[in-house]
């Protein structure tokens, strides 16, 4: 079964009302043509409701950075699964290594934001990714596998089925110093025989983007991996060219 791409763009905490409309505005241009690959992108969720608006008509998704685990209730400051969908979300990204490391969250905490996506029906990306010390101490793998370990032993292993894993070295996210593509497509391997000792047919489907100063320069290379289904791109999203190039190698190299 071919996986069918997914390019998706996460903002961080970038942008402003007229940024929102000015770039969804650019991608919709850009990408009108565009087939093959899915699109979407996480605005702060404080523009959800200008990128909504913008995005009407077209095949791109809204996704979100973050989600909270409940849906309601005296929980200040949260926002809820059931809130991303009113706006029409449907990719919400969770365990990103920023929010890992700022906001402390665990493995198992992240676990508990992909059950409540699913139980919603939206999509977690699901982050993981090793830092600079772990993998010059050969821990890639131990780490990439306690994270999805988190998921897999308590969700079972049909709950990737339609799910998204980014892998994000910690070491190559904002950087500009990317892995190679040798060295994503080996972790990308592990990922995906990791899931299969569990189950073959739900590790054959799940989409393994990878994330970490990707660029327009060197997104073709990338997917030209075969385990590397997309990614998802930082600071190369702000700019609708560049994210478009991006979306135009996956669709050119996937299919
Ligand atoms: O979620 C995206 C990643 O953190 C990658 O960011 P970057 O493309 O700016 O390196």
């Amino acid at each position: 079964m071919a996986r069918r791409p997914l390019v998706m763009g996460n903002w961080k905490l970038n942008g402003s009302k007229a940024f929102t409309k000015e770039l969804i505005n650019g991608l919709k241009a850009e990408l009108a043509d565009v087939e093959g690959c899915d699109v979407a992108i996480a605005p702060p969720v404080m523009y959800l409701a200008e990128a909504e608006a913008a995005l009407a008509g077209s095949k791109i998704a809204l996704g979100s950075q973050n989600v909270d685990l409940k849906q309601s209730g005296a929980f200040t400051g949260d926002i809820s699964a059931t809130m991303l969908k009113d706006f029409g979300a449907k990719y919400i990204i969770i365990g990103h290594s920023e929010r890992r490391a700022y906001h402390h969250e665990s493995d198992e905490f992240i676990a508990q934001k992909f059950a409540v996506l699913k139980e919603q029906g939206l999509v977690p990306v699901l982050c993981i990714g090793e830092s600079e010390a772990e993998n010059e101490a050969g821990k890639t793998e131990e780490v990439c596998a306690r994270q999805i370990d988190a998921v897999l032993n308590t969700l079972g292993a049909e709950a990737f089925l339609g799910a998204v894993i980014a892998y994000e070295p910690i070491w190559a996210i904002g950087t500009g110093k990317s892995a190679t593509p040798a060295q994503a497509q080996a972790v990308h391997a592990f990922i995906r025989s990791h899931i299969a000792k569990k189950d073959a047919k739900v590790a054959e489907q799940v989409i393994l983007q990878y994330g970490g100063s990707v660029n327009d320069a060197n997104a073709a290379e990338l997917f030209a991996m075969p385990d590397i289904d997309g990614a998802l791109v930082g600071g190369a999203s702000l700019k609708a060219p560049a994210f478009a190039t991006i979306v135009k190698a996956a669709a050119k190299a996937k299919n």
